[in-house]
């Protein structure tokens, strides 16, 4: 094999490279703190490339790379690395999901404790020479109110040292099933607002999304009670920092604990750091232990030094496990299944027990638990930064959030000649959806078990009313008016339930603005945009 070069532009453990370094068949170069153009300029010589979070792998620097064949990164968050631009020119992405979790939680559980008790402030008081007793009188955590928002690996390990504490712990996360919530010892809040309402402190352990943008915002502030204490170790712009910071002026919040920054560094001249001494920082610390560093070092050279060396792949956030062959026999397949999950993670009822996928005629014939877990990576991609769900890995994320897949075939004569069903079980509820081929079109025929037809693809709002006249043209209007032309329009009653749903394709997305319209004109019961 021809000697594979690999790049370490970020530093990680010596032992790493080490590993890297004493394989015959790979030669390893340390170079770290590059600015971007020398990166640019070099890249081009590597086959792998090896980073933490300071080298931004941009589509630029990728595109660049013309030998490169993987990107592994020493952490957990893969913002640094532009995803698409990596699986578009076929370079895989690992990361290292579970090295740095204890030395995050860690972090996060002392930034809790520092600032209940003032700690960073009561020492930079002796270093000035005061002697401040009185001011940095502090609150104990025991008996307190945790909100924990993100109950993935970080959030479950804090939430664990939270209890320890005397803390009672609260959890919202739309994925956390109720039995591993039970597991945890944690209340499962329905909500985000569910689980902030009287909270004394709240911390964060989700991933940035579209959805947790700003999840922390001046309205949710109001829920928590007065003087609560907030830490964000997961990522910057996950807090509305204008928002916090008012509130930690004012009074309303008693102390927040930042990690993190919608722009790392950040300059002084942002809110936060106008809070008399309310708010305190640390410069993005949470994986930086010995041991964090220990952990992702070794297992990021490990993964690979096994990718160039036995083509095997471990952690990819950007790459399916499927061959050629095999991804071509069921490609229509997938796209379906994968509008299906989506559908799900949108509609059907949070932290589900299972996600059950039946197959019906000709494509029970085909590799069906590819199709299965395509539909799961649909149905997971709102849970996770975009690209970070696929094939390789949802099983796993699934397992960790105690949901369980189930899939089978039947032999149960269907309206179709075949037909896919995805449903989502919590308790006795069953939500379901079901797609098929009419002539050679994908179509999804089943949303909520009513019989429905319509493409797998763009933009839609899925409407269910009560069943009685005017609705359609109420919907119309609003459309109308905000000059979204409807494309499709699928109509499906419930005579014996008195509802009806209406899968509406439009030609551009409805706003939340067009949604909350919809949604308190009189007789609508439901509104989802969804783009598929
Ligand atoms: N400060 C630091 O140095 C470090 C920060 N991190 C960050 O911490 C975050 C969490 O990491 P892990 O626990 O390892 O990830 P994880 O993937 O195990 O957990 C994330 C959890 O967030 C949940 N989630 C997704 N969307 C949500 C929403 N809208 N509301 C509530 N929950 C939602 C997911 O279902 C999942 O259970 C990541 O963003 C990661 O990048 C991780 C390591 C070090
Ligand atoms: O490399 C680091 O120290 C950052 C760790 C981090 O934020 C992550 O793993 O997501």
């Amino acid at each position: 094999m021809a000697t594979k070069r690999i790049l370490v532009s970020d530093p990680i453990s010596e032992k790493g490279v080490a590993l890297l370094a004493d394989h015959p068949e790979l030669e390893v170069d340390v170079n770290t703190g590059l600015a971007p153009e020398e990166l640019l300029k070099i890249i081009p010589q590597y086959d792998g490339l090896i980073v933490r979070s300071q080298t931004t792998a941009t589509a630029e620097v990728i595109e660049a790379a013309t030998k490169l064949k993987a990107i592994g990164r020493a952490g957990v968050g893969v913002d640094n690395i532009d995803r698409d631009a990596a699986t578009n020119n076929g370079v895989v992405v690992m990361n290292t999901p579970t090295g740095n979790t204890i030395s995050t939680a860690e972090h996060a559980f002392s930034l809790l404790l520092s600032l209940a008790r003032h700690i960073p402030q009561a020492h930079g008081s002796i270093l000035a020479g005061r002697w401040d007793r009185k001011k940095y009188q502090g609150t104990e955590v025991n008996g307190k109110r945790l909100a924990v928002i993100g109950m993935g690996r970080i959030g479950a390990e804090f939430a664990k040292r939270a209890q320890a504490f005397g803390m009672t712990v609260v959890a919202y996360d739309p994925f956390l099933s109720a039995a591993r919530a039970e597991a945890l010892k944690v209340e499962l809040a329905e909500t985000v607002d569910q689980a902030l309402t009287g909270a004394d402190c709240v911390t964060l352990h989700v991933p940035m999304t579209p959805d947790t943008k700003h999840i922390i915002n001046a309205d949710r502030i109001e829920l928590l009670n007065k003087g609560a204490l907030i830490v964000n170790c997961a990522r910057g712009g996950l807090i509305d920092e204008v928002a916090l910071a008012a509130a930690v002026k004012s009074g309303r919040i008693g102390g927040a604990a930042l990690d993190v920054f919608e722009n790392e560094p950040p300059t002084l001249d942002q809110a936060v750091f106008d809070s008399d001494e309310r708010i305190i920082f640390t410069p993005h610390l949470g994986a930086s232990t010995n041991e964090a560093q220990e952990n992702v070092g070794i297992q990021v050279a490990e993964q690979l030094r096994d990718f160039f060396t036995q083509g095997a792949i471990t952690n990819a956030v950007n790459m399916p496990s499927l061959d050629a062959k095999t991804a071509e026999e069921i490609g229509d397949y997938l796209e379906l299944a994968t509008s299906l999950g989506k559908l799900l993670s949108k509609l059907a009822p949070h932290q589900p027990d299972s996600l059950r996928v039946t197959y019906y005629g000709a494509v029970s014939e085909l590799e069906t638990s590819a199709i299965t877990r395509t539909a799961l990576t649909g149905y997971l991609t709102a849970s996770r930064q975009e690209g970070q769900v696929n094939l390789v890995n949802c099983a796993a994320i699934a397992k960790s959030m105690g949901l369980q897949i189930t899939e089978s075939t039947s032999a149960e004569e269907a309206d179709f000649t075949e037909l896919i069903k995805a449903e989502i079980v919590k308790g006795d509820e069953v939500y379901t959806v079901a797609g098929t081929f009419v002539g050679s079109a994908p179509r999804i025929v089943n949303i909520e078990g009513q019989a429905v037809e319509t493409a797998i693809k763009g933009n839609f709002i899925i409407v269910k009313n009560d069943d009685r006249p005017g609705i359609v043209g109420t919907v119309g209007t609003v459309l109308a008016d905000k000059e979204i032309n409807i494309s499709n329009m699928s109509l499906s009653r419930n005579k014996d339930l008195g509802y009806a749903v209406n899968v509406i394709q439009l030609d551009s997305a409805a706003d939340e603005s067009v949604i909350n319209l919809l949604t308190e004109a009189p007789g609508i019961l439901a509104v989802t945009a969804v783009e598929l």
